[in-house]
Order: C-alpha cells, then sequence, then structure tokens
C-alpha cells in the first residue's frame, strides 16, 4: 500500500514476479493483492487493476465495474475496512481526485455471483452527502408531471429531475435530453446489462428505466433529485440502495383520470386505453403495495401541491434558507504530496519534505461517515484543512 511509484515488488509475499512500470501501487486484501495503475507512453499512468492471488500464486484480471478515473501522473493507494481501496489522483481537478475501488463490497460480491469471474468496481468520491431523493409514482394523466413542473418551477435551486430513457416515441413539445433520453431499445438492453441502470420496467409497451448517471448527475449538482417512474420502478428502487421518500399520486376517480388523459391530448385513442386499464391495477398497488411512505389524492391541483410541499417540508424558511447540498467545492491538491492513514482519518501532506510537519500543509480526510458506493458515487467524505496540532494529531503522525 502506498504511493505511486513506490510500490516494491520485492516486498511482496509469496515470491510472486511482476514487471513493474513505474506507477503502480497495490493493496492487500486477504489472499489477494491488488495491483493498480500502469504507465501510458506520455507518462501517465493509467489505472488498470489486476489481482495476485495468493493461495493459487496466479495473476487475474478482474471484471472492472463502473467510470474508472482518468490517466493521471500518478497516484497514492489507501485501504479502506478491507473491502474499499481509496486512490488519491496526483494532478487531478480539485473535483476528481478522490477515488474508490470497490473490491469486497456487498456490491462487488453480488456482482461477482452474477459474472462468475473477480470483479472489482470505481466509484467516485464526493465531498458531503445528497438529500434524499424523492420518487414519485401514479398512473397516467394523474399529474405527476404538473406537480412536479410546479415544484421545479418554485424552487429552481433545490430541485433537480432524474431524466429517464425511454424507448417510446417523443411528444411534440418534449425535448430529448431534457424530459427523457429517447433511446433505441437495443442500446437500453446493453445498457441495463452493463448495469448501468437503477431501475427499469416496461410500462404500456415500453422500456423505461432511471440510470444511475441521471441521479447521480442531480446530487453532483448539489439537488435534491425527483424521479417520475411507475411502481415496479418505485419497488426496485425501494429493493435498491438508494434511501429515497416514495409518493403515489391518486386520481379523484377513473372518470377524472379519463377527462385529464384525454384533455391533454398527447396520446392515441389506443394508447389512452392501454393506460386506462393499466391505470387500474397501479392503484390498486399504489395503495396497497407498502412501497409509498404518501399517498396524495390529486382533487384540487393546488391543494394538492400545498400538501406535497408540507410533507416535503417546504415551509417559507426551509424555501428561503435554503443553500446548494453538499459544497460544490472540489479539493485542491498540490501534484506533489503524501498520504497516511490514523485511525479513520487520511491525512494528505501538501507540503515540501523539509515541511512536512507544518500543520497548515496538512489536508484531513474523515472517511468514517462514506455512503452509497458502486454503481454510484461514493458520498460524505469530509475533508478539512488541519490548522492545529493542538488535537494530538502531531504525536501521532511523527
Ligand atoms: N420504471 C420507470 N418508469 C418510468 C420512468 N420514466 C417514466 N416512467 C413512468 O412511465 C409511465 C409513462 O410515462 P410517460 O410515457 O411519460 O407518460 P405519462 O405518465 O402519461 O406522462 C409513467 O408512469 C412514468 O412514471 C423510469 O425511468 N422508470
Ligand atoms: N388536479 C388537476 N385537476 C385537473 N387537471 C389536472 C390536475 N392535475 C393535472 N391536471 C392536468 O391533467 C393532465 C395530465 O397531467 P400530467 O401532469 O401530464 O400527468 P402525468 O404526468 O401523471 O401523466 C394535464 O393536462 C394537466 O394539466
Amino acid at each position: 500500500m502506498g504511493e505511486a511509484p513506490a510500490f516494491c515488488f520485492d516486498n511482496l509475499q509469496n515470491g510472486f514476479s511482476f514487471k513493474s512500470k513505474g506507477f503502480e501501487t497495490s493493496a492487500d486484501v486477504g489472499d489477494k493483492t491488488f495491483v493498480i495503475g500502469g504507465a501510458n507512453s506520455d507518462s501517465t499512468s493509467y489505472i488498470g487493476v489486476q489481482i495476485y492471488d495468493k493461495t493459487t500464486c496466479k495473476w487475474v484480471i478482474p471484471t472492472v465495474l463502473g467510470t474508472k478515473p482518468k490517466p493521471c501522473k500518478g497516484h497514492s493507494t489507501i485501504l479502506l475496512n478491507e473491502d474499499r481501496i481509496m486512490i488519491i489522483i496526483k494532478g487531478s481537478t480539485p473535483d476528481d481526485c478522490i477515488w474508490f475501488l470497490e473490491v469486497d463490497t456487498k456490491y462487488v460480491r453480488e456482482q461477482k455471483k452474477v459474472l462468475g469471474t473477480e470483479v472489482v468496481a470505481w466509484s467516485k468520491g464526493m465531498r458531503g452527502d445528497a438529500e434524499k431523493p424523492v420518487v414519485i409514482s401514479g398512473p397516467s394523466g394523474v399529474g405527476k408531471g404538473t406537480l412536479i413542473n410546479m415544484l421545479m418551477k418554485e424552487f429552481p435551486s433545490m430541485f433537480g429531475f432524474s431524466v429517464s430513457h425511454t424507448t417510446r416515441a417523443p411528444r411534440g413539445n418534449e425535448n430529448n435530453g431534457v424530459h427523457y433520453h429517447f433511446t433505441d431499445r437495443s442500446v437500453m438492453e446493453k445498457d441495463i446489462k452493463d448495469g448501468k441502470f437503477l431501475e427499469f420496467a416496461s410500462v404500456h409497451g415500453n422500456l423505461y428505466g432511471t440510470s444511475i448517471e441521471a441521479v447521480e448527475a442531480v446530487a453532483d449538482s448539489g439537488k435534491r433529485c425527483i424521479l417520475d417512474i411507475d411502481v415496479q420502478g418505485a419497488r426496485s428502487v425501494r429493493a435498491s440502495s438508494l434511501e429515497a421518500i416514495f409518493i403515489f399520486i391518486c386520481p379523484p376517480s377513473m372518470r377524472q383520470l379519463e377527462e385529464r388523459l384525454r384533455a391533454r391530448g398527447t396520446e392515441t385513442e389506443e394508447q389512452i386505453l392501454k393506460r386506462l386499464r393499466n391505470a387500474e391495477a397501479e392503484i390498486e398497488q399504489g395503495k396497497s403495495s407498502g412501497i409509498f411512505d404518501h399517498i396524495l389524492y390529486n382533487d384540487n391541483l393546488v391543494e394538492c401541491y400545498e400538501n406535497l410541499k408540507e410533507l416535503l417540508g417546504l415551509d417559507g424558511s426551509a424555501a428561503t434558507n435554503h443553500k446548494p447540498y453538499p459544497d460544490p467545492k472540489g479539493i485542491d491538491l498540490p501534484l506533489n504530496h503524501t498520504v497516511s492513514k490514523i485511525d479513520n482519518k487520511i491525512l494528505i501532506n501538501c507540503g515540501t519534505p523539509e515541511l512536512e510537519t507544518t500543520s497548515k500543509n496538512l489536508i484531513a480526510l474523515d472517511v468514517l461517515g462514506l455512503k452509497g458506493g458502486a454503481p454510484g458515487r461514493t458520498r460524505g467524505l469530509n475533508v478539512y484543512s488541519i490548522d492545529s496540532f493542538s488535537d494530538g494529531l502531531n504525536e501521532k503522525l511523527s
């Protein structure tokens, strides 16, 4: 474990040989040594992963899931909790310097079973936490889109919409990338197979799905994510590791639902009939499945909107005091730094060797409150500079 290119192959157990290209680091987890990195011809390092299995004395190339860091000028490696390796990238942009290579998390273990291979998964580290996403479901025409638009219009800095993928054709007023990512079925099916979707479902004869990136992108922007998905999708999200608030919107009656669908004028007669047929089952499940935390009746739109705001805690003061969360700032690291770990803190020394113990050159990363992880981002990184050594860290460091 250590800072690139400090990986010393002579020190490894079991006498395996490995031709170092100069940019690798390694971490031992149980019987395995994870070797991370490699050199590109332009003297940057790419972040490949190889595993040396000490029980079989063999090298294994694992299936690598997730988006990996870009080529860089080197990296440091710190093992956390025996299940993930923190990678600190040198010479990266402030919002791109902390990454996690998961080697034995629940997600990785599940994927190993599914794929039948060794698996590692990348997850980008982010400062601060994300607010719980809001999942809104209900039958077609009940007013989900209308209510979500009202919320986004009144609180533009607070909420962001999770733009779903769908194989249905765009309506006249819909824009690609704004209302939906309109996609070919074959492309979407491949992306689903590649693990890029948090959930997906076949709804009214078309495929709909929420990509992991759609939800993470909203959280990255410091906003609370709103998902407009059907009951099957809500069930999948409920079963996933994403903690969310689940709201079901109910129509006052089937007759009024039909009137709204017809008045919207966006579907053919055949499509309207299909949506109405599906609505009965959706309402039944919405009310009885136990998926939803709240059921709202959308009879009078203004009243329903007020009720929605109330259950999201949006009284006047919350709305006016809102600051984007998490703090969008990244971590400004100089190219040369050294990394050490003390308890649950990673200390990054950004000083020159002579100034190594000068406190103002130290940045601490507290990793106790990490949340999420692959296939999404790892959030909850607490980053601060250490201005004083009065807490005894200097003693621990020396
Ligand atoms: N599971 C799932 N359902 C979605 C997603 N996006 C939209 N839906 C649902 O698909 C259904 C049809 O949506 P749409 O074609 O836009 O019609 P509308 O509900 O009548 O506006 C609605 O119930 C949406 O909530 C998604 O990403 N996943
Ligand atoms: N409470 C309401 N009373 C009357 N019409 C409504 C109400 N809520 C929404 N509508 C209208 O019903 C139609 C369907 O609403 P929409 O938001 O598109 O539904 P969904 O997104 O659930 O399919 C729209 O024309 C909208 O203006």
